[in-house]
């Protein structure tokens, strides 16, 4: 049995720029990865099966058959594309919840196209891999990089930005268990440009940077701004929402504040799904 890891996507900075003609956004955004997230575990066999286990594992299966699960569709394009017949029993552990703004499903794709290249052996290029990532959402590409960086055109053309001091910062995730669309939230994006984030490093984006949907998905999810409002307080470095949210997020410097973070949030929003960890 090989496993995977599939962490949580993080959008530090999010910049939405322009309406493309294809419907998608042009964005400028600072992608990080969080120590929190799903496991992808699976070995060869004739058949390609999945099963869903873990705490979001009931409400996936209710919202997305097996065959629609943006793992098996990842491991039939690949089948395709390599020209394979061998099969796989993959087991996902979802334990991020579900249209987040933290990119599971992104982040489950990648990591079972990690695992099968492994199982089948294939001899992949790079950048083939990440044009089947491509094909089946924007935000695959990046988790299958899998490294903070910073990516422009749909988020899927990546550049180097200078990460120093990311790996030291502490996360908490706070998710308040409603469901946002990602294609909603665009569509109630107020048409502005944020501008290109060419602040210097990554850390730098973060905190001059801001996520310019935040508006839209306030509107369609009203509780985003009290969570927001209740992370920013002066220990912490950041406070911001995710993606296309709900996710929000504060940032520390040390484990203490983070964790002290933690228990002042679980305690005023006893039901939301709530998370601390470190970016890695
Ligand atoms: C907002 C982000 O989370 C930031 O990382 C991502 O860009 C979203 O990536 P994703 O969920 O993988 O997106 P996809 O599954 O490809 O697209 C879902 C929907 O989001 C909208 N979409 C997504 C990405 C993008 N750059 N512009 C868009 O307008 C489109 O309406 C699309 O139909
Ligand atoms: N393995 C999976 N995990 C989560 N969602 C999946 C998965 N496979 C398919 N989906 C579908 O994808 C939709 C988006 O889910 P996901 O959790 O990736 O959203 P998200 O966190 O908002 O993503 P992003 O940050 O990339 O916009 C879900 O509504 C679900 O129907």
């Amino acid at each position: 049995m090989i496993e995977i890891f599939a962490p949580a996507k993080i959008n530090l900075a999010l910049h939405v720029r322009a309406k493309r003609d294809d419907g998608y956004h042009e964005l400028d955004t600072i992608f990080a990865f969080a120590n929190i997230g799903d496991k992808i575990s699976g070995q060869l066999s004739s058949k390609l099966s999945m099963e869903v286990h873990g705490p979001f594992g009931p409400e996936l299966m209710q919202i997305t058959s097996t065959e629609d699960n943006l793992i098996m569709r990842a491991a039939r394009k690949l089948r395709e594309k390599y020209n394979i017949s061998l099969g796989a029993d993959i087991i996902l552990e979802k334990a991020l919840p579900i249209g987040a703004g933290i990119g599971g499903g992104s982040a489950d794709a990648a990591a079972a196209i990690k695992l099968l290249v492994k199982i089948w052996n294939i001899d992949a290029k790079d950048t083939d891999l990440l044009d089947v990532g491509a094909s089946l959402g924007a935000d695959i590409p990046i988790c299958l990089k899998g490294q903070a960086c910073r990516a422009t055109g749909i988020g899927d053309i990546f550049h180097d930005v200078d990460i120093s001091g990311l790996h030291e910062i502490h996360i908490l995730l706070v998710n308040p268990l409603i469901h946002l669309a990602t294609q909603h939230v665009f569509a109630n994006w107020d048409g502005k440009d944020a501008g290109a984030l060419i602040y210097g490093s990554a850390y730098e984006n973060a905190q001059r940077g801001c996520n310019n949907l935040t508006p839209a998905a306030i509107k369609l999810c009203p509780i985003i701004n009290d969570i927001l409002n209740s992370l920013n307080n002066r220990d912490n470095i950041l406070t911001r929402m995710s993606g296309s949210g709900a996710t929000c997020f504060g940032l520390y410097h040390d484990f203490e504040s983070c964790d002290a973070a933690r228990i002042m949030m679980e305690q005023k929003f006893p039901n939301m799904w709530i998370r601390a960890g470190k970016i890695i």
